[in-house]
């Protein structure tokens, strides 16, 4: 585990390979993060981690690297709700970034439109207590009525939630995009109880979508996630329309065991076997919530 004198952790690894896959012309990360730099952009003081900077210049650099035109930055919970460094990446992608943002419920019209103008195209609920306090659902679903034209709502739940989280998912009006399916036991295969459960959900309505990210996080049993790729690969094949996929770089919280970006990216294509399944994943899906306009 690499940590500095402050105790800030890294964990992402500083020069990965380069993939063998070659993503198609176009291609989106469509779910990764920003970290500072600290000192323009200090962290919230609810952060339940606290990681060494790794900015635009490295996202960017690495986006080229992996074979990506543009990047989906979702606003990590060390950055609370300002999302300025979130902003401030975009800013400087030359239209190649857009982002997801983290905001009180509380927040304004006016100040969503201003996200609106900064790249932002949906809001993120977040209900994993390792990373944030509390989660108000209420709320939730009150600012999810008042988002601007086009918007979408990215939630980040557990599995073992999922029921719990129904009535609350089902009440949401615009768009959803499930980040990493809703963390599946992917031990389980493709027919396991975790897959059912999320299956019914998309199966409720055409608007819900998934990223089809993270066997890092969900196969414990290490590269080359052999469960990972057995139990998503269906749901990719499924569920074409609705996939999405990203680095999730800088891997938060991965410090432990920093995956290898070059073979999250060889994982493509044992989920997405065919160029159309490829280009619609990578391209056409993000493209149409993303960069509508
Ligand atoms: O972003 C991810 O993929 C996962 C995270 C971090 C996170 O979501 C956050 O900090 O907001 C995690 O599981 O620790």
């Amino acid at each position: 585990m690499s940590v500095d004198s402050e105790g800030r952790i890294r964990s992402w690894t500083l020069d990965p390979p380069r993939p063998r896959y070659r993503p198609p012309e176009g291609a989106v990360d469509a779910h990764c993060h920003v970290f500072g730099p600290a000192d323009r952009f200090p962290f919230s003081a609810k952060a339940k981690y606290l990681p060494q900077d790794a900015g635009p210049d490295m996202l960017f650099g690495l986006r080229d690297r992996l074979g990506f035109a543009r990047n989906v930055i979702v606003q990590a919970s060390c950055h609370g709700t300002d999302n300025a460094a979130t902003l401030d990446a975009i800013a400087q992608s030359d239209g190649r970034a857009r982002g997801v943002a983290v905001v009180d419920p509380g927040i304004s019209e006016e100040e969503l439109h201003a996200l609106h103008a900064g790249g932002i195209r949906g809001i993120r609920f977040n209900f994993l207590k390792r990373l944030v306090d509390d989660a108000p659902k209420d709320r939730f679903l009150e600012v999810a009525t008042r988002l601007p034209a086009g918007w979408h709502v990215v939630v980040y739940f557990e599995a073992d939630i999922l029921e719990e989280l129904r009535p609350f998912l089902d009440a949401i009006r615009v768009p959803l995009v499930i980040d990493h399916m809703g963390r599946p036991d992917v031990t389980q295969g493709p027919d396991g109880p975790d897959m059912r459960a999320f299956r019914r959900l998309l199966e409720s309505r055409d608007d819900v979508h998934f990223k089809a990210t993270c066997p890092d996080r969900l196969d414990a049993a290490g590269p080359p996630w052999d469960a990972f790729a057995e139990a998503v690969a269906p749901l990719v094949a499924d569920y074409p329309d609705r996939c999405l996929w990203g680095t999730d770089w800088p891997h938060p919280n991965m410090q432990d065991a920093i995956p290898d970006d070059g073979a999250l990216v060889d994982m493509i294509p044992r989920i997405a076997p065919t160029e159309e399944a490829q280009r619609k994943l990578l391209v056409d899906n993000p493209m149409r919530l993303y960069w509508a306009d």
